[in-house]
């Protein structure tokens, strides 16, 4: 039986522009997302179909904090893929988890793509690219952009997804950040009810968005000019800058006392700072911690 082990990228939303609710309760949104070079693992080993009969798909966690029932989006993509393919086969899933949780880092949602992408590896009669991103979307808002491997441009609820142009990637990827969290999580659900109580007023104009976006892909191409910090933009930011007022000290902060340009990560509670080559990497790690407690999350890592 196989065993395929798959790396399960964390994402930063360096653009998040929520333009709006939809009759179905989802928002619109215009986002542009980047997976990181760091994670969480998933080792996935096949467990054949024994007389035509279906194998069952099991979970094991290194974080107790993490739900290993059908809560957990790895088994719902996993029964998802099932009811889509037909395949009886099962798997034993082992999952090592890095990204916290409740941090706008789509930890969840790249643990059920990652899972998607290892048991398309397997079944016998895989599904095409269209038919796996339908699937990836039907599990999670999020889940579709983990089926690329580097930044895309995310619409709709997040189901239209389309890598950057090729000039454009270039001046993201393998661009150096730091990524730190307060000990306190934030929830999705939160943070887009917020949304809703104070519509139409928190949201953004999708042409706002689509113009901030079409500006700086028209200068991402000029080498003289390192424009990334007019396309960082969220704003999911207000109501969780308003409830926790540490998380836009920490920003003016680094901006302050290093010149970072940072932002807030989807709905939060965790903030990336850009690294420019040169940058007092211990020292600012060091005021992380020192605003923060010991109990923060801080990585150094770049982007995919
Ligand atoms: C805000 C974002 C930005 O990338 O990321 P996170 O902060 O969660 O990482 C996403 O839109 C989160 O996507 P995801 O976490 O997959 O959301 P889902 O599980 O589908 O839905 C969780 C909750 O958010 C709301 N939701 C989600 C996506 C969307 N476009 N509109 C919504 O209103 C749903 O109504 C639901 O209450
Ligand atoms: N594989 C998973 N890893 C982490 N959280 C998961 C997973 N499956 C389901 N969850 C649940 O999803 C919720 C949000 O988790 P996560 O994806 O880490 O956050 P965020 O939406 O902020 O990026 C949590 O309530 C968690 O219990």
């Amino acid at each position: 039986m196989r065993t395929l082990t798959l790396q399960s990228p964390a994402k930063i939303n360096l653009m998040l522009a929520i333009t709006g609710r939809r009759a179905d309760g989802f928002h619109d949104l215009v986002s542009v997302v980047a997976p990181l070079a760091w994670g969480d693992t998933l080792v996935v080993e096949e467990v054949a179909a024994a007389n035509h009969e279906r194998s069952a798909f099991t979970l094991t966690c290194d974080d107790p904090g993490v739900p290993i029932d059908q809560a957990n989006l790895i088994l719902k993509a996993a029964e998802a893929f099932r009811a889509a393919t037909g395949w009886l086969g099962g798997a034993r899933f082992a999952l090592t988890k890095r990204i916290p949780v409740g941090a706008g880092l789509g930890g969840g949602s790249s643990n059920a793509a990652t899972a998607l992408r290892a048991l398309n590896t397997l079944a016998a009669t895989p599904l095409d690219a269209v038919e796996l991103a339908r699937l990836a979307a039907s599990v999670g808002s999020d889940c579709a952009l983990f089926l690329h491997d580097g930044p895309v441009v995310m619409r709709g609820r997040g189901d239209r997804v389309e890598p950057l142009p090729e000039r454009a990637a270039a001046r993201l990827r393998g661009r150096g950040l730091l990524v730190f969290k307060p000990a306190f999580a934030i929830s999705t659900a939160w943070a887009y009810g917020r949304l809703v109580a104070a519509a139409p007023g928190g949201y953004a104009t999708a042409t706002a968005a689509e113009e901030r976006l079409a500006r700086w892909m028209d200068v991402a191409g000029d080498r003289s000019r390192d424009p990334i910090a007019e396309l960082v933009f969220n704003n999911m930011e207000s109501a969780a800058f308003a409830k926790f007022p540490a998380l836009p000290l920490m920003l003016e902060r680094l901006l302050r006392e290093f010149g970072l340009a940072t932002g807030m990560s989807g709905s939060g509670s965790a903030c990336f700072a850009f690294l420019p080559d040169d940058a007092p990497v211990a020292e600012i790690c060091a005021a992380v911690r020192r605003a923060w407690g010991e109990s923060a999350f801080v990585i150094q890592t770049h982007l995919q």
